[in-house]
């Protein structure tokens, strides 16, 4: 497939790609803004695990974090040079990479979905089955990864604070938001 040009996309053409630590909402809202919006939607987890075959966990099992990466540093920009209009939900660790923050910030609209500790350790149970970088830490060491992980996530477009909303809402402010955004002709920053 030919490579599109990252300059010049109108800011109605480029992907939306949702951003922040595993577990806040990113694959949940994601699906439920696409769909609001008509738009395809991509889970970069659920791109990586049907492109390769495997589940992550087995991912990480059999070939290891760095093995992880690459390829999801190869599918993401892949995407973002081969995609339009898409909703692209991210893993929590992608943005670790500069490669991948360069990537989307270039040619996409970044969405930094943001939930406060506190709010997020509720949740903690769910996640830690399918999430293999959450496996043998202690809860200090959890809150650890999610305060070096901000840094990285600080670089977006716009912030989306999630605390006490339900998903149905954070994706309806997300729609007004781009909306607007789109009204204007600009990025949301
Ligand atoms: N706003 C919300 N309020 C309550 N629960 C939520 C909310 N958003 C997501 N959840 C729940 O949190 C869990 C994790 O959500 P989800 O898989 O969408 O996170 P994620 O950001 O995609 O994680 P990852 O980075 O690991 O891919 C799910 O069980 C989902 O139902
Ligand atoms: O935060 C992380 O490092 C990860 C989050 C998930 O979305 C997956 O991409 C994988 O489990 C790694
Ligand atoms: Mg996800």
């Amino acid at each position: 497939m030919r490579t599109m040009s990252r300059q010049h996309i109108p800011v109605r053409a480029k992907n939306i790609v949702l951003i922040g630590f595993m577990g806040v909402g990113k694959t949940t809202i994601g699906k439920l803004v696409a769909e609001k919006l008509y738009r395809d939607f991509i889970d970069v987890d659920a791109e990586i695990e049907q492109r390769y075959g495997m589940a992550i966990p087995e991912i990480f099992a059999q070939h290891g974090e760095d093995y992880f990466r690459k390829i999801e540093r190869n599918t993401i920009i892949d995407i973002c040079n081969n995609k339009q209009c898409n909703i692209v939900s991210l893993g929590g660790g992608a943005f670790k990479q500069e490669a991948i923050r360069e990537v989307c910030l270039e040619s996409c609209l970044v969405l930094f979905l943001d939930l406060s500790w506190d709010r997020w350790k509720e949740r903690m149970d769910l996640l830690i089955e399918n999430r293999p970088v959450l496996h043998n830490k202690s809860v200090d060491e959890v809150q650890q990864i999610f305060d070096e992980r901000q840094a990285i996530y600080a670089e977006h477009n716009a912030r989306v604070t999630t605390d006490n909303l339900n998903p149905e809402e954070v994706a309806d402010y997300i729609v007004e938001l781009l909306k607007l955004g789109w009204e204007l002709h600009q990025p949301l920053s």
